[in-house]
């Protein structure tokens, strides 16, 4: 455990300060919190080169492979997605595998399906219709980035009342952006305060919130936009929007989830991790699994709570798998 605070102090720090319903940001317990994290970049990056090794072990692993097509978020978001091209999407994410991989996977191939789709608000209405049509629609979750993704440069009213709306048309998880203005000046009262209030518009939408690390400076920074998140009630916490110039990395992940690892320690509350962007091969998303098993532990394993943003990792998988069947 990073911080010598219990549970029990954590809830008397944040729980019952509450106005109206909503969580009051403490600017006291907050900087208690995350003021003895510190992160040395040649440590981390030492770290992080085990993850890698330890991937390189799994690679041969059939059943490590198909599992992590259980964790992406099959993406789309592009200007030019189309109802056809989502549904396309949205077919591939229930029924990722060929005959011939089915068949060497065995019944655990009924298991093997990407645990959502994700793409923009005017597109939901088309995920919820071609799901419709599915006899199994109902094992994968609609994602959909919101609230003024990917830069979050708009008012806060616009961000949320996009937030209602996915969730109206069928949403069931809304990936939103923090301000990261507010966290680049440091006034984390802001970010939290946001996310409170964007929660509170998902209603029973579960919420990925992205901290755009590539544009967040230092990890210092990435480790105090994590815990506002987190005590503003986000579900996950997700890296990147995949429009940054840098997007999801080992070390800002290590990060992250050593953020997690002590928000669980401090409250008992297990938030989920989502990398996103620029993660395009079986080995990179087998690191980040890797990491996750490392720094949290074989209970984060679950599409419940790890997740990988990727719009072009799944045929890189199942490439790995069609090589595992030659072989
Ligand atoms: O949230 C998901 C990311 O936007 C996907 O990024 P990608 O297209 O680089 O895989």
């Amino acid at each position: 455990m990073v911080f010598g605070i219990t549970a029990a102090a954590w809830i008397f720090s944040f729980g019952p300060q509450s106005s109206g319903g909503r969580r009051q940001f403490d600017s006291i317990a907050f900087d208690r919190q995350t003021s003895k994290a510190h992160f040395d970049d040649k440590i981390v990056k030492d770290i992080c080169e085990g993850f890698q090794k330890h991937a390189k072990t799994l690679l041969d692993k059939r059943p490590e492979l198909a599992s992590l097509i259980t964790y992406i978020d099959l993406t789309t978001l592009a200007g030019d997605d189309t109802p056809l091209r989502v549904h396309g999407l949205v077919d591939k994410a229930l029924e990722p595998l060929d005959a011939t991989i089915r068949g060497q996977l065995g019944t655990a191939a009924d298991a093997v399906h990407c645990g959502a789709v994700c793409v923009y608000p005017a597109r939901v209405a088309d995920v919820v219709n071609r799901l419709k049509q599915h006899r199994q629609g109902n094992r994968i979750a609609i994602a959909s980035v919101a609230a003024g993704f990917p830069s979050g440069q708009y008012r806060l009213e616009s961000r949320l009342l996009e937030i209602q709306l996915a969730v109206q048309d069928g949403a069931t998880e809304i990936d939103i952006v923090i301000n990261r203005a507010a966290a680049l000046g440091g006034d984390w009262k802001t970010v939290h305060d946001e996310v409170r209030d964007m929660k509170i518009a998902c209603g029973p939408a579960h919420m990925k919130t992205i901290l755009a690390t590539g544009e967040l400076q230092t990890n210092d920074n990435i480790y105090k936009a994590s815990w506002a998140s987190m005590m503003a009630g986000s579900d996950f916490i997700k890296t990147s929007t995949g429009k940054e110039t840098v997007n999801a990395t080992l070390p800002v992940s290590y990060v992250m989830c050593r953020a997690i690892k002590d928000f669980y320690e401090q409250t008992g509350v297990r938030v989920g991790f989502k990398p996103a962007g620029g993660i395009r091969t079986t080995e990179e998303a087998l690191a980040f699994r890797c990491l996750i098993e490392e720094v949290l532990g074989k209970e984060w394993l679950t599409p419940k709570l790890f997740r990988i943003g990727a719009s072009s990792l799944l045929g890189d998988i199942e490439t790995s798998l069609r090589n595992l069947t030659k072989a």
